[in-house]
């Protein structure tokens, strides 16, 4: 009982095909994973190994028209694959978060950052503008962004990678989600800022319970925050472990290849024993 419960997100047997115009071809395939109330698992693997198309299957956000997405994908118990659009909208933001690598394309340049934190909000509660307006503060503070009233009347280019990345975190953590997907989270920023919004999602996890899936090329930032991990070459799952077998007893060749490539660059990673 106490397994079936703690696991939130359960992803199984999910297989997406794209339509090309040489055919069908697949993305990603045999994925099988289950992430656990207030647990981080990791996703990594190569460029292209296929984490993407997977935290997209979970999200449906994938094209409708030209891809398809056979499998199960279950939150606390609700099956999300085939779900209209409008449902899947009401999970979006609400009960699953998603955190881009890139904040600047998750903002809509010709609205201010606070019509569309409040939007958000709005869209998912019955909170007034006013309400909404103080829940965007208060998870602004939350993640230590200065001046938030002055912040939600700036437009997105006019915030630096950093602080958009900690709207989008602040965004993300308000509607208090059961999970957040965090693809490539620290990716496009400086190692302050990576530090920063590390430590906000751990905050996030401990304070209210909320399982991250966390997909990263880095393997420092794996190390140091994934209780679990999934590794992905080639559109499948070639292991999953907790992460400490992971890193101290990896079983795949591409696992060993994987932490080999890290070891031979360990001087660049400034993120582990800093959290
Ligand atoms: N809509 C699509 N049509 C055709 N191929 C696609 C589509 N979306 C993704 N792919 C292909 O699927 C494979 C997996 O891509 P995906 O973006 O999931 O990889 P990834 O592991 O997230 O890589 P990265 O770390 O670079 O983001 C890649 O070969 C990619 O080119």
């Amino acid at each position: 009982m106490g397994t079936e419960r703690s696991n939130v997100l359960t992803v199984s047997d999910l297989h997406v095909k794209v339509q090309t115009k040489e055919g069908a071809s697949t993305l990603v395939q045999d994925i099988n994973f289950k992430l656990e109330k207030g647990k981080v698992l990791g996703l990594v693997g190569e460029s292209g190994s296929g984490k993407t198309v997977t935290s997209m299957s979970i999200l449906q956000l994938l094209d409708r028209k030209t891809t398809t997405i056979e499998g199960s994908i279950t939150l606390q118990g609700r099956e999300l694959n085939g779900l209209d659009d409008k449902e899947i909208r009401g999970i979006r933001g609400k009960d699953i978060a998603f955190i881009m690598q890139n904040p600047m394309n998750s903002f809509t340049p010709v609205f201010t950052i606070g019509n569309q934190f409040v939007e958000t909000i709005r869209s998912h509660t019955a909170l007034n503008k006013k309400q909404a307006k103080e829940l965007a503060i208060e998870a602004m503070q939350n993640v230590n962004l200065p001046n938030p009233a002055k912040l939600l009347k700036s437009y997105p280019f006019q915030l630096s990678g950093g602080m958009l990345q900690r709207v989008m975190i602040a965004m993300a953590a308000c509607l208090q989600p059961s999970v957040i997907i965090a693809d490539e989270p620290t990716t496009a920023l400086d190692v302050h800022n990576q530090l920063q919004v590390l430590r906000h999602l751990d905050k996030i996890r401990s304070e209210y319970g909320t399982s991250i899936l966390l997909i990263s090329h880095d393997l420092g930032v794996i190390s140091e925050m994934a209780d679990d991990v999934v590794v992905m070459q080639h559109g499948r799952i070639v292991e999953t472990a907790n992460v400490y077998e992971l890193f101290d007893n990896p079983q795949h060749e591409y696992t060993k290849k994987l932490l080999n490539a890290r070891l031979s660059i360990k001087h660049e990673e400034p993120i582990t024993h800093m959290l």
